[in-house]
């Protein structure tokens, strides 16, 4: 049943005092979608060891399957890839993915036959004709009458490559579908984007998954990737916990006043955490790596803040909330929502009680005292965090559907509850 057909309401929990909680989250969508698609063009046998499984990484799993590449996930916790030739005809559905949508495309290029896909009328209208006008200048032959999905990829088994100018301003995604199956094309690849500052956070992981699969990447040029071409060979991958995925769960303690730990966060990594921790420390966290994992500490009261978000676009939703329950005004800019989503998370908030406006790149938000009502998440689990996040503080209020939340953490429900109730989520233990 495709994701967003089944819908569950949910009332969000509210805390009783400080949260104190240990969390264990599963792996990292951005690090588990590259290594999957790393894999699947690597020389014989990779593994996965502690891999999300979750919706999206369904998706992309499913379309690699799709396209030839032995894909095994019996194994909960270590998932076994062997590449094969890559071939169609495949039809491959992204439903809401915007990774897959944007990982795809190049790796159904090395493909010999024809792989077409499509997906939900949502991520039909997410920008997609920069990365589909990229392609065909490195010598795919794609069929996208509106620019955007559907669309049908013509391989021919080997994609020429070369240099290519890319305007990815609207999603860094358009830069790391390029770069990562270019070791296999003919030339590799020279990417230079132009136009409006493009996030690097995430191109920035691309490149450091990239080099540890053994593929030559110069980066050393200021919107410039160059990958070389080679032939990658199989190997063990390492998924670290999804840091994008613990912000709701540091938010907890900052709007409790409480302490939660996130088990296993990474002392080094290519995820863009620092910039994630910088942001909310001035919004009053007090973030400190222990031994166990981060631990994350209210400090009583959240601040307002002024704030380029371009880093750490994933986190907009619950930074948005926080703002909402803060002490003063907040102005997060360069938020790279989208018109859609940041229209859904203004009605959203609003629907609460929050002073809000959006503009076409951040949002405005003017703190007073909110209420319960429902919020619509609108198929978007990131808005569903937000949500769950108010209702810690703010009595009766009701996701119309937390479903949504699969696409990156099914548990994402049970584990919510059981950190309000004074429980631990993952696996156990006390802070
Ligand atoms: O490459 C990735 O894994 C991602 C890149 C980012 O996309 P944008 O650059 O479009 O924000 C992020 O928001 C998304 O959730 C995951
Ligand atoms: C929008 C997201 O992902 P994607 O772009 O892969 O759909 C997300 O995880 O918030």
């Amino acid at each position: 049943m495709p994701y967003g057909s089944v819908h569950l309401p949910w009332t969000a929990p509210t805390a009783s005092g400080p949260i104190r909680a240990v969390i264990r989250l599963p792996g990292s969508k951005s690090m588990t979608a590259r290594a999957l698609v790393l894999a699947a063009l690597s020389l014989g046998a990779s593994t996965l060891r502690a891999p999300l499984r979750a919706r999206d990484i369904e998706l992309m799993a499913g379309g690699l399957r799709a396209m030839g590449t032995h894909v095994s996930t019996v194994d909960d916790n270590l998932w076994l890839l062997r590449s094969r030739p890559l071939r169609g005809p495949a039809r491959i559905d992204v439903e809401t993915a915007g990774t897959v949508m944007r990982f795809l495309p190049a790796v159904a290029g090395l493909a010999d036959g024809e792989v077409t896909f499509d997906g939900d009328p949502r991520v039909r209208s997410r920008p997609m004709a920069p990365l589909i006008g990229a392609l065909c200048a490195l010598g795919v032959r794609i069929d996208a009458t509106g620019g955007t999905l559907p669309m049908t990829v013509r391989g021919i088994g080997r994609v020429r490559g070369g240099t290519v100018t890319i305007d990815a301003s609207a999603s860094s995604q358009l830069v790391s579908g390029l770069l990562l199956a270019a070791t296999e094309f003919d030339r590799g690849v020279v990417v230079r984007h132009v136009g409006p500052p493009v996030p690097k956070p995430h191109i920035a992981l691309t490149v450091h998954m990239l080099r540890a699969a053994g593929a030559g990447v110069d980066d050393s040029r200021p919107d410039v990737w160059a990958v070389e071409p080679g032939r990658l060979t199989g190997r063990a991958w390492d998924i670290e916990p999804d840091l994008s995925g613990a912000v709701p769960f540091l938010a907890a303690a900052m709007v409790t006043g409480g302490a939660v730990t996130i088990e296993g966060w990474p002392p080094a990594t290519g995820q863009p955490a620092g910039h994630l921790l910088g942001v909310l420390r001035r919004m009053g966290g007090e973030p400190a790596l222990t031994p166990r994992g981060l631990v994350m500490r209210g400090s009583g009261g959240v601040h307002g803040l002024t704030a380029d978000l371009s880093g750490v676009t994933e986190a907009t939703p619950v930074l948005a909330a926080l703002a909402a329950v803060a002490d003063a005004p907040s102005h997060l800019y360069g938020v790279g929502l989208g018109p859609d989503r940041i229209a859904a998370l203004v009605t959203g908030l609003t629907a609460l009680g929050a002073d809000v406006t959006g503009d076409a790149d951040g949002l405005r938000i003017r703190p007073r005292p909110l209420r319960g009502a429902t919020f619509r998440t609108h198929d978007d689990h990131r808005l569903a965090h937000a949500a769950a996040v108010i209702g810690l503080t703010v009595g009766d209020v009701r996701l119309d559907d937390v479903a949504c939340t699969a696409k990156t953490l099914p548990g994402f429900p049970r584990l919510w509850s059981t950190m309000v109730q004074g429980g631990n989520g993952g696996t156990g233990g006390t802070d």
